[in-house]
């Protein structure tokens, strides 16, 4: 098995402490424009994620613990006039922020998350310049843990399905992204994706499009092309036409997670739990690929977690780039497909039930369920 394997140069999130610093990709640009915006205070954060300018669970909860970081960097700096009195108003800001951060978007779970341990900190503490130093560091140790976690998600991952596969190289199938784009680095499904492709025993890599966002076609697309991984882009329904053909030799069905209950139900992006289902007639696996920070072990199902409805236009616009002849600018269009007063429904993510899923693989190992039950036992793996 690899180990030492390259990392992508793709950077969602670019963070430096001297002098203080956070600048985060927007994504709504690419794949066609590289631009970061800078990150100086909660709000601008905030903005950031709500926009889904940055999106992805690991992703958007390191963005906002680092949000807080730099916010509170940049306000303590003026060592002449602090901002900051006492510690007691210190706090009261820091629960506000982490609140209203936590409103940017409800169903990945990593963001509170994030959000409780810069709290608890905070709470223990009782000096200011300790408090700030200690929030500061937990973020940046975030941001540096979740690229190794990563690399260990796609080693446990490429190993756990190679077990089973004897094939010299095996296809894969993934949805969304989960790649650097959507964490710190190297990507949990997509790390999965890398890792076989290191070891070369990757033949292909199909992704679906993963409307309405399009993360797929444009995040996706832009990630595999990046590495010079083989693979193909399809639309989300063309997915079981795919795993019927025996001759594109589809091992795995791989996606990330943005809450997994504590029996391993899953909320991922919508269209995931469509995919289990055809990946379990097709008699393929189905592999769950996330962080232990998505599992939330304080619901017992995923009837608990709140599924993000987002706008209309999204499903009703579609949003593409098209080039100025005369000036060869790129401008971002947005094209309207069916006719005015059409009634829409645009959930982001589905339920994944336990039961179709072959294995859940974190940073810290592979976890399948227990012989003749339907649901994993997370609470006593993450003991
Ligand atoms: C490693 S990312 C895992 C999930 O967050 C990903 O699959 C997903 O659903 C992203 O949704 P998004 O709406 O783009 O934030």
């Amino acid at each position: 098995m690899t180990s030492e394997t390259p990392i992508s140069s793709l950077s969602a999130i670019v963070y430096t402490r001297s002098p203080p610093s956070l600048k985060v990709l927007n994504q709504l640009l690419l794949p066609h424009k590289t631009i970061y915006e800078t990150v100086s205070n909660i709000k601008e954060g905030y903005e950031q994620i709500k926009e889904m300018k940055v999106r992805g669970a690991p992703a958007i909860g390191i963005v906002a613990a680092l949000t807080m970081a730099i916010d509170l960097l940049l306000q303590n700096s003026n060592k002449t006039n602090p901002i900051f009195k006492d510690q007691e108003s210190l706090k009261r800001y820091i629960k506000t922020s982490l609140e209203y951060l936590k409103t940017s978007r409800p169903t990945a779970v990593n963001l509170f998350r994030a959000s409780d341990i810069l709290w608890n900190i905070t709470e223990k503490e009782t000096d200011i310049n300790m408090i700030i130093e200690k929030i500061v560091k937990e973020a940046e140790r975030m941001l540096i843990d979740d690229v190794q976690d990563n690399k260990n998600i796609g080693n446990f991952g490429a190993e756990f399905i190679l077990k089973e596969n004897q094939d010299k190289k095996i296809g894969v199938v993934t949805h969304c992204n989960t790649g650097s784009l959507a964490t710190a680095g190297y990507g949990t499904a997509l790390g999965i994706i890398r890792s076989l492709y290191f070891q070369n025993r990757l033949s292909n890599a199909y992704f679906t499009e993963t409307r309405p966002y399009n993360q797929g076609a444009r995040l996706t697309a832009y990630e595999l092309i990046h590495d010079k991984i083989p693979s193909t882009l399809i639309c989300d329904s063309m997915v079981s036409a795919l795993l019927s053909l025996s001759e594109n030799n589809i091992k795995a069905v791989i996606v990330g997670a943005d809450r997994v209950a504590s029996n391993g139900d899953t909320a991922n992006k919508i269209g995931t739990y469509q995919l289990a289902i055809t990946a379990e007639y097709h008699n393929i696996m189905f592999i769950v690929a996330a962080p232990s920070t998505s599992i939330d072990l304080n619901i017992k199902s995923g009837k608990e977690i709140i599924i993000e409805e987002r706008a209309e236009d999204e499903v009703t616009y579609v949003t593409g780039i098209v080039k100025n002849y005369n000036d060869g600018e790129l401008k971002s269009t947005k094209v309207r497909l069916p006719p005015e007063g059409v009634k829409v429904w645009n959930p982001s993510f589905d339920v994944t039930p336990a039961k179709l899923i072959t294995a859940i693989i974190t940073e810290k190992g592979v976890i399948t369920k227990k012989d003749g039950t339907n649901e994993f036992n997370l609470f006593d793996f993450l003991k």
